[in-house]
């Protein structure tokens, strides 16, 4: 037990915070937008991120970053990847001495081609990497937030404090293995929501099961070569944070990023769909930042390469489907 301070109260940051308060733990939830705390504070719900789920009386939100932070012994950072460095450089002067951070962000960052470690690590220095943490794996926080059963990973450099991690949020129903393997478990989480994109898209132009599985196979491959390329185990790939995670978004309809994907292969614009959805899509940000990276690294990406062209280019996801099944052909 402790006093744990979750940066973030969008549907992650509240239904891990849930999951920490529930246990006791003294939670502390900032909210960048200050009616989404007074809304949890009154009423004891998120109703704009996380609505129907009664949230406990050991979980306080606050608009307050400093009073948030104040004694914190692990900070839980949750806001949308394009965001963590800002939130980031606001709350480094109050980040108390000692403190484990964690972050459950899935993203790369656009202009730096960053992983999130690399961001706290760029914004935070080098003495900090033996406390930071990463957790990811499929996980939805409707599901977690109910108590549905769950498991994921949290990855570290340093082995005492990923343990540490691991412990404060475990449940009888929220499963958490350790990893050491930051890049691998960053890369397969902030990846796979390109590739749930992708599948939503098939799924969305009336595709079937067929093209659903090839395009998680393959999804998959590409994932492994950039994160390989990066320096990730190819274990770690098939993990809950690669295949795991990959499996969740590209089947299930609570994700996000597969209904962006869905509603542009029904014949949706992306402003029209991201105009609608209330929530961030990672993937969208994710699908320029991977596809830059690949082209960086050298590394060939042809799901991630057709869904930047749909995003950003106005390539229509039909023919983005028929150049992928059309491209030359190659070994497994
Ligand atoms: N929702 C899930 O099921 C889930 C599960 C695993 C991981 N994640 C990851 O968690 C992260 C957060 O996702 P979410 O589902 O909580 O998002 P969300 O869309 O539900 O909420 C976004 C939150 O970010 C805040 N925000 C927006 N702009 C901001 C800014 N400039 N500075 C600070 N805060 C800002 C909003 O106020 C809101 O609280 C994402 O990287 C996502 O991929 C989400
Ligand atoms: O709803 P999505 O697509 O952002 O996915 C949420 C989580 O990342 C699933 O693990």
């Amino acid at each position: 037990m402790g006093d744990v301070a979750v940066l973030g109260a969008g549907a992650w940051g509240t239904a891990l915070a849930k999951v920490l308060a529930d246990k006791g733990n003294v939670t502390r939830v900032w909210a960048h937008q200050p009616e989404v705390a007074e809304n949890i504070q009154r009423d004891r719900v998120n109703a704009r991120y996380l609505p129907g789920i009664e949230l406990p009386g050991t979980l306080h939100a606050t608009a307050d970053l400093e009073g948030t932070l104040r004694g914190a012994e692990l900070v839980l950072i949750v806001v949308p990847s394009h965001a963590l460095r800002e939130v980031v450089k606001k709350a480094r002067p109050y980040l108390p001495p000692g403190a484990l951070l964690c972050s459950a962000t899935k993203g790369i960052e656009n202009e730096s081609l960053m992983l999130m470690s690399e961001v706290l690590v760029d914004e935070l220095g080098t003495d900090i990497v033996s406390r930071l943490s990463y957790l990811s794996g499929p996980s939805f926080a409707k599901e977690v937030a109910v108590g549905q059963p769950t498991a994921v990973v949290v990855a570290g450099a340093s082995e005492p404090e990923t343990h540490a991690v691991q412990q404060m949020f475990a449940t009888e129903r929220f499963r958490v293995y350790s990893s050491h393997d930051v890049v691998g478990v960053e890369m397969g989480g902030a990846l796979k929501n390109v590739v749930a994109i992708a599948a939503g898209a098939a799924d969305g132009l009336g595709f079937g099961h067929n093209a659903r599985a090839g395009l998680i196979t393959r999804g998959l491959a590409e994932i492994a070569r950039l994160a390989i390329t990066k320096g990730a185990n190819p274990l770690t790939v098939a993990g809950l944070s690669g295949m795991g995670d990959l499996v969740l978004t590209c089947t299930g309809e609570l994700s996000r990023n597969r209904t962006v994907g869905f509603e542009m292969g029904k014949g949706r614009t992306l402003e029209d769909v991201l105009a609608s959805l209330g929530h961030v899509a990672e993937g969208v940000k994710t699908a320029k930042s991977a596809y830059d990276l690949g082209r960086k690294l050298n590394v060939e990406m042809p799901i991630t390469s057709e869904v930047y062209r749909a995003l950003y280019e106005g390539k229509s996801p039909r023919q983005a489907v028929v150049d992928l099944m059309n491209r030359a052909l190659t070994r497994e």
